[in-house]
């Protein structure tokens, strides 16, 4: 006869048997011991890939700012530009819980434009959930949102959107100000947050955040102790070239792949290789 353990920890191990992923999964995997994979999509094919590969988030991110529309931040992207992209994501994933950024400027200003820009990510671009970025001078807009039927995934440590109020791309949370970090999960969770997100923080500070909330975390250069990760997917399949953040683990080289399967297309339609008799009509 086994024993089952009955409460506390579990090994933090397996993946979340369901068959669609919802919000409150995402809880009972922090409650479990266990870990979500998330990750960046922009596009249905990618959506269906990644879906089916078992991730449990896809996070249609601004960072399509920089993946996609080759900006050098994610401060140029509009609500018109991620909308389309996230109907995409939506419209293809089967399993996976499909969260939204908000982009920059469609939310700081009042939860009134905070609740004006999610209904919208909800109703014409398919998301199930919403991310903002900022600490807790936020939680009237997460409670607006969270009210209004919008479930928030709170963005807290290094937020890019504020990139030139933070002085560049650097870590937050260190020393003392993890502390304030701490004040600011507890403070978004309060006001409605499903989860919060941090970036770039030290694995110290990550850990005393996910120890005083029970909405479960995701991290992105936040050490081990999260309930989930979170990667830039043209980063940890190394389709991007070019000096990456240290929190990136690379999973496959797509920029050799690509460029010698483009480069023999190049070469074979110079030769007239292709095509071939049997790619006529
Ligand atoms: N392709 C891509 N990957 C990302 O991870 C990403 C985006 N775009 N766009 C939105 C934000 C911006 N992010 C970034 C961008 C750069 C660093 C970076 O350069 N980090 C350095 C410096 C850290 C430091 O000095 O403290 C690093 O070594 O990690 C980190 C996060 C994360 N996000
Ligand atoms: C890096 C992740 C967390 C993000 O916000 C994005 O991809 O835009
Ligand atoms: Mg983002």
């Amino acid at each position: 006869m086994t024993q089952q353990p009955q409460d506390g920890p579990r090994p933090a191990t397996g993946a979340l048997d369901v068959r669609r992923v919802r919000t409150h999964h995402l809880r009972e995997a922090k409650r479990r011991g266990q870990r979500f994979a998330m990750l960046t999509c922009y596009d249905a094919l990618t959506a269906a890939v990644f879906d089916a590969a078992g991730v449990d988030v896809l996070l249609v991110g601004d960072s399509a700012g920089n993946t996609v529309l080759g900006h050098a931040t994610t401060l140029p992207v509009t609500v018109g530009e991620l909308l389309p992209l996230c109907r995409a994501v939506a419209g293809a994933a089967q399993r996976a819980l499909v969260v939204v950024d908000l982009p920059f400027g469609s939310y700081e200003a009042s939860p009134e434009q905070a609740v004006g820009t999610a209904v919208r990510f909800l109703k014409e671009g398919g998301a199930h959930a919403v991310k903002v970025e900022g600490g807790a001078w936020f939680a009237p807009h997460v409670r607006a949102m969270t009210q209004a039927g919008a479930p928030v995934v709170a963005h807290i440590g290094f937020t890019p959107q504020s990139e030139h109020a933070l002085g560049g791309y650097r870590v937050q949370g260190r020393g003392e100000a993890g502390r304030a970090l701490v004040e600011d999960a507890l403070a978004l969770q309060e006001a409605g947050a499903f989860a919060v997100l941090m970036e770039m923080v030290p694995a110290e500070a990550a850990a005393a955040v996910d120890a005083a909330v029970h909405v479960p975390t995701v991290g992105i250069g936040a050490g081990a102790t999260t309930t989930g990760q979170v990667l830039v997917w043209q980063d940890m399949l190394g389709l991007r070239q070019g000096r990456m953040p240290r929190f990136v683990r690379r999973y496959a080289d797509l920029h050799g792949v690509v460029t010698e399967a483009v480069g023999r297309y190049v070469e074979d339609v110079r030769e007239g290789r292709f095509p071939a008799p049997e790619h006529g009509f």
